[in-house]
């Protein structure tokens, strides 16, 4: 019999997540059933939205898209050793059917991975998978940036931002990014490619944008919201575009007076810009065959010709989750 380990949250988030949100619990297998499979997990994804995916009733099984290995099939669709893309939470082993994993609630839900070749399997969870969806489809089908427009992004080098900085660059647009360390400037300059890169946190973002940015902006991918998003929007140019991405900058923040933000609707209807939220669900389901695509060929092949870059993160043994 296989005993899975799980993670449980059992207190609520109050500013940033901390161990004792959680606790591991160890959970008896059933045998498997006609059309079910075992996944062993190989690689769990640790992201912002986790901890605002609101609804649960505490205490629930900790949410989260991972990397599995099937390890025993009743389901020929999912033979043993097969590699798969799963929403099955923060756990060791998960059983699985297909039905009841493609009607959770976080699209999409589960799919084979290709054959990777010699790349790293975990990019079926970055570039491969919905940080490299989620960079892509926001910028092209929001921003839908020209060559020689100024591109700017926030929360620059965190997974998301690092990828729509390169393909921004691949598009032909001058970026400038904002993160919050100088060292991560200086990766985003010296390796990511982003033309411009400053430290939100100590510089001072209408002058600097000024500078940087004398013509203006003609998209910004939000990955931040708060101040920092609205300073950069009221220097937008007539008919900017605005994809937003997430609101990072408030996610721990439990004092709602401290999310309240700048009255800009003088810049939108002045500057006539577009503002639009999306999930990256929606955008790979409208664009179905792209995701498959984008996994199966456009990304892997424009990684192995060098671009975009991937960074792989260190991995840790299930009990760093939380810390990660
Ligand atoms: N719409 C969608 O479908 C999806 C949205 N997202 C969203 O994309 C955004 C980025 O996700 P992802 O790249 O995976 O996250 P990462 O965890 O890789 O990076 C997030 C970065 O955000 C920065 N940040 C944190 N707090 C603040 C703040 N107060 N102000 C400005 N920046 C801050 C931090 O970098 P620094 O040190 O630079 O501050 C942090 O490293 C999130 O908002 C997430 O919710 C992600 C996936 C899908
Ligand atoms: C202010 C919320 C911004 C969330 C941005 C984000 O990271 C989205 C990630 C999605 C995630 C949906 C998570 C929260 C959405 C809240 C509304 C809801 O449906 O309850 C998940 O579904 C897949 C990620 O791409």
């Amino acid at each position: 019999m296989v005993v899975a380990k799980k993670y449980v949250v059992v207190a609520p988030f109050v500013g940033d997540p901390k161990p004792n949100n959680f606790t591991i619990v160890e959970e008896e297998l059933r045998t498997l059933e006609q059309n079910e499979f075992l996944a062993e997990a190989l690689y769990i994804s640790v992201d912002p939205y986790q901890r605002i995916k609101l609804g649960h009733t505490i205490p629930y099984d900790m949410i989260g898209g991972q990397i599995a290995r099937v390890i025993e099939s009743k389901n020929p669709e999912y033979p043993v050793s097969a590699l798969v893309m799963g929403h099955f939470g923060w756990r060791t082993h998960t059983i699985v059917h297909e039905d009841n994993a493609k009607s959770c609630g976080q699209k999409p839900y589960l799919y084979r991975l290709p054959d990777f070749g010699d790349l790293p399997v975990s990019l079926g969870l970055g570039v491969c998978g919905r940080v490299g969806n989620t960079a892509y489809f926001g910028l092209t089908d929001i921003c839908k940036p020209s060559p020689g427009e100024t591109v700017v992004v926030s929360g620059a080098a965190g997974a998301v931002g690092s990828h729509v900085g390169q393909i921004a660059k691949i598009l032909g647009c001058r970026v400038i990014g904002f993160a919050g360390t100088d060292d991560k400037c200086q990766w985003l300059l010296n390796e990511v490619g982003y033309d411009h890169a400053a430290n939100y946190k100590t510089v001072n973002i209408a002058e600097y944008l000024k500078q940087q940015a004398p013509s203006g902006i003609d998209c910004y991918f939000d990955n931040v919201g708060g101040e920092l998003s609205s300073i950069i929007i009221s220097q937008m140019n007539e008919f900017g575009r605005v994809a937003v991405c997430g609101a990072i900058s408030g996610y721990n923040e439990t004092d709602p007076e401290k999310r309240k933000g700048t009255f800009l609707q003088p810049y939108i209807v002045g500057k006539q810009l577009k503002i639009e939220g999306f999930l990256v669900n929606r955008l790979t389901n409208v664009r179905g065959n792209q995701l498959k695509m984008s996994i199966d060929k456009n990304k892997l092949s424009t990684i192995s010709t060098g671009e975009p870059t991937y960074w792989p993160t260190d991995t840790k043994k299930i009990s760093f989750l939380p810390k990660v």
